[in-house]
């Protein structure tokens, strides 16, 4: 199920760590394993044992630089070397944060991703290279790992987390990162993470913009204690349609390594009930004050509903089905295909192409002949009027609309359709948008 680099290992794996927090982490470690680490199967380098051992030459040499803070010092180099972190994501966020987490000396590090390597992460998963496109993300990162910190134990999970893997992963982790980029996941990793007491370090980066902030800290909230429930689907914009900068997941990755770090070095972190919003355009920072933990939450509060795992997808409404649906808004007969359309032009039929898309997004490419109406604009009662009067002088009663994918595209006909219903108009949308005719029609156009 998973892959690692080295034996997996991990400070331990017992149930009664469930309650550690960093700070009892020398009364712990007493009870649970014996002096090699042997007790528990952890390997050395995270038991105890070492633990209260001596940092070596070596190790002062390479901590030198940290390990003259005074807030960190010695027992502070020693406690990181006997943590164990947990990322979920080995992505935008989860690149830099796993490097600073092994830099700094993190004795073991957990990553969970399902994904591989592909040509467009690499602009912001910076340990992920072009000979690694096609690996399997976690084992990339547990190689970049493994290059810069050889004592690092690195363990690869190469799969979903879900709810009955959630629970057997967090519980042997001191802390956790939640690097992922989907809000089922993240109330997935929440409701785990205040079930198993371990804290959570939540990043987010979209566009220009990035949060932090860390939740079941000391009783602070929990995310479901800001948020019981969880934003319609379509409200909710990825990476993959919004776009990101490189840089603005590096830097909120970087901020998860950094407050993971001082936790585990037994420092407070700065961001229990308080959330960093970052804009990189404009170079702002703002800090917001949140409310503490819900008495009412359903996780974390007085009387919880939930005692174990749910089935995030269908909570979040962006289950297998859910998706269907929104993915079926327009019936058969309302859609061609990318074929049946490059069919439709070599037959020189009449029509108009209309491609709803951003401005930016038709700089990178499009259809020869086609119109450009965004899909944010066609409420706009001016530019319906133009599109009017763009079918009337082109005396076409056929209009197709085209997007990136397939999805605005079929909203784009529903409301085209609600707008042209007196008029004569037969409207249709192409099926998986310009992938599709990627895809299966013209290799050599671009994807994006
Ligand atoms: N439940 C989950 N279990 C394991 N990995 C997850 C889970 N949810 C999200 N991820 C991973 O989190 C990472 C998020 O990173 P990011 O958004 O930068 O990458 P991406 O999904 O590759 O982006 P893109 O949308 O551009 O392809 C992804 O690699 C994704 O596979
Ligand atoms: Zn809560």
């Amino acid at each position: 199920m998973h892959q690692s680099m080295q034996p997996e290992g991990c400070p331990c794996s017992s149930s009664s760590h469930n309650n550690s927090t960093i700070e009892d982490k020398d009364r712990l470690n007493s009870s649970l394993c014996d002096g090699d680490g042997r007790k528990c199967g952890v390997p050395e380098s995270v038991s105890r044992g070492y633990y209260s051992r001596a940092l070596s030459n070596k190790e002062i040499a390479r901590y030198s630089r940290q390990l003259i803070l005074p807030e960190l010092g010695v027992k502070g180099q020693q406690r990181l070397r006997q943590s164990s972190v947990l990322l979920v994501g080995a992505g935008g966020l989860g690149c830099p944060a796993a490097i600073y987490l092994a830099a700094a000396g993190i004795g073991c590090i957990g990553i969970v991703d399902y994904d591989e390597v592909e040509l467009s992460n690499l602009h912001r998963q910076i340990l992920h290279t072009e000979a690694r496109i096609g690996w399997v993300k976690s084992t990339s990162i547990a190689e970049a790992i493994h290059s810069l910190n050889s004592t690092t134990v690195c363990n690869a999970y190469h799969l979903a987390l879900n709810s009955d893997n959630a629970r057997q992963l967090v519980e042997k982790y001191d802390i956790i990162l939640d690097c992922s980029d989907n809000v089922a996941t993240r109330y997935l990793l929440n409701d785990c993470c205040v079930l198993c007491s371990k804290p959570l370090v939540s990043g987010s980066a979209l566009r220009w913009e990035g949060q932090l902030t860390v939740y079941g800290w000391k009783g602070g909230p929990c995310y479901r204690c800001l948020y019981p429930i969880p934003p319609p689907p379509e409200t909710v914009t990825n990476c993959s349609d919004g776009g990101v900068l490189g840089v603005v997941p590096g830097i909120i990755g970087s901020f998860q390594a950094l407050e993971a770090i001082k936790m585990a070095a037994g420092i407070n972190t700065s961001f229990s009930q308080r959330l960093m919003l970052f804009d990189g355009l404009d170079g702002s920072m703002r800090f917001i004050k949140l409310r503490g933990r819900q008495d009412s939450c359903n996780v974390c509060g007085r009387n919880p509903a939930i005692m174990q795992l749910l089935d995030y997808e269908q909570f979040c409404g962006t289950s297998a089905t859910d998706k269907e649906r929104c993915l079926h808004l327009l019936n058969k007969d309302e859609r061609i295909s990318a074929k049946e359309y490059k069919a439709m032009l070599e037959r020189k039929e009449d029509h108009m192409l209309l491609d709803v898309r951003l401005q930016v997004e038709m700089d990178i490419c499009q259809l020869p002949n086609s119109y450009n109406i965004p899909i944010g604009d066609l409420k706009k009662e001016s530019r319906m009027k133009e599109l009017q009067k763009v079918l009337l002088d082109g005396n076409s009663n056929a209009l197709f609309v085209v997007c990136h994918r397939g999805n605005d595209s079929q909203k784009a006909v529903r409301h085209l359709q609600q707008q042209f219903k007196n008029d004569d108009i037969e409207i249709k949308d192409i099926i998986g948008g310009l992938h599709a005719w990627s895809k299966h029609v013209d290799p050599s156009f671009p994807i994006y």
